[in-house]
């Protein structure tokens, strides 16, 4: 059934979704960059545990467990998690999926125990979950029967809390149309072809480049020509490896960034493109380093500017000024 569940912005870097996982409430980080629901549970280390809460499935009436199943995952920011498997009932919003792939934490990487959310809800294609000996669904490839369009959206404005919107798009969240792209999901990712970006009204060429669509990244992480390309254009920026990332004077004068998704651009507004205060007067620019490669990530300053649709029909992803 259609749903929409609250996002409550947290510490300026995510996002976190209440979800009812064996009737038990969890604040989860939904992700649309990678396909494990994973949670916190009672078979962390104590330590691992404090400031979270966690899932026990011994609590749970509808849990099963799948013997000798288990999973392990690494982010591209080098944290990671991994642990064992399990069938239970999950409720989003409005939305429930009964015998969903609950994946249990036995470890987690330290900046998970740090971080405020107690798990994560992979949003991207199920081709990319990491389950072994059989790779499981993502939630909302579950939920799709029971929707009524196979598409979810996202709704992260800045610094207020949003939605995940499942099964339709919510027009009193957005202004205008929405332009969709098609997705090439080969690499598990909503991923598309962004060949172009502008600093301010100068056009520049990035051929051969995609973008994806990630919720679960805080910033937006561009090839190192583009971010070179920045902030050559801001008065006193330069790349502080101690900040880990290009700073400048808070009182710099900020172009606007507009990258295209598939043949569309999506500008970034300058007020986005500082993400607040580094040390002193210096402040750390939205746009950071993808470092090598060629796929840009659009991260949840994109979605600050723009209503996300991700549609599995197609696939195809749709993007609408907030
Ligand atoms: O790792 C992530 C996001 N990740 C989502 C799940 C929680 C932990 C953080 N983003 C990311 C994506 C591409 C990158 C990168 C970081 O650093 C360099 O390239």
């Amino acid at each position: 059934q259609d749903g929409s569940a609250t996002a409550v912005p947290s510490d300026g870097v995510e996002y976190l979704v209440s979800t009812v996982v064996g009737g038990q409430t969890l604040d989860l980080d939904f992700d649309t960059g990678s396909a494990d629901l994973w949670v916190f549970s009672s078979q962390l280390a104590a330590s691992s545990r404090s400031g979270h809460a966690y899932y026990t499935s011994s609590k749970s009436s509808t849990y099963k467990a799948l013997s000798g199943y288990t999973w392990d995952i690494s982010y591209a920011d080098g944290s990671g998690a991994s642990g064992n498997v399990g069938l239970d009932t999950v409720q989003i919003g409005g939305t429930t999926v009964t015998n969903q792939a609950v994946e249990l934490a036995k470890t987690v990487s330290s900046t998970f125990v740090s971080d405020a959310s107690d798990g994560l809800v992979g949003l991207a294609f199920s081709s990319i979950n990491t389950v072994s000996p059989q790779q499981q669904s993502t939630f909302f490839d579950n939920a799709q029967s029971s929707l009524d369009s196979p598409l979810f959206a996202a709704y992260l404005p800045f610094n207020a809390d949003g939605a995940y919107d499942f099964g339709y798009t919510d027009s009193s969240k957005y202004t205008g149309s929405i332009t969709y792209t098609s997705v090439d999901s080969s690499n598990g990712f909503w991923e598309y072809p962004s060949t172009s970006y502008k600093v301010g009204s100068t056009v520049h060429s990035l051929s051969g480049y995609t973008g994806i669509s990630d919720t679960g990244t805080t910033l937006i992480l561009m090839g190192d020509s583009a971010v070179t390309a920045y902030y050559n254009q801001v008065s006193g920026a330069s790349y502080s490896s101690s900040q880990g990332g290009y700073i400048f004077p808070c009182s710099a004068t900020l172009p606007t960034l507009s990258f295209k998704i598939g043949s569309t651009y999506a500008t970034i507004p300058a007020s986005l493109l500082n993400f607040g205060t580094a040390s002193g007067s210096s402040c750390f620019g939205s746009l950071q380093s993808v470092g090598s490669g060629s796929q840009n990530i659009y991260g949840d300053v994109f979605f600050n500017a723009y209503y996300g649709v991700f549609d599995a029909s197609g696939p195809s992803f749709g993007f609408a000024t907030i």
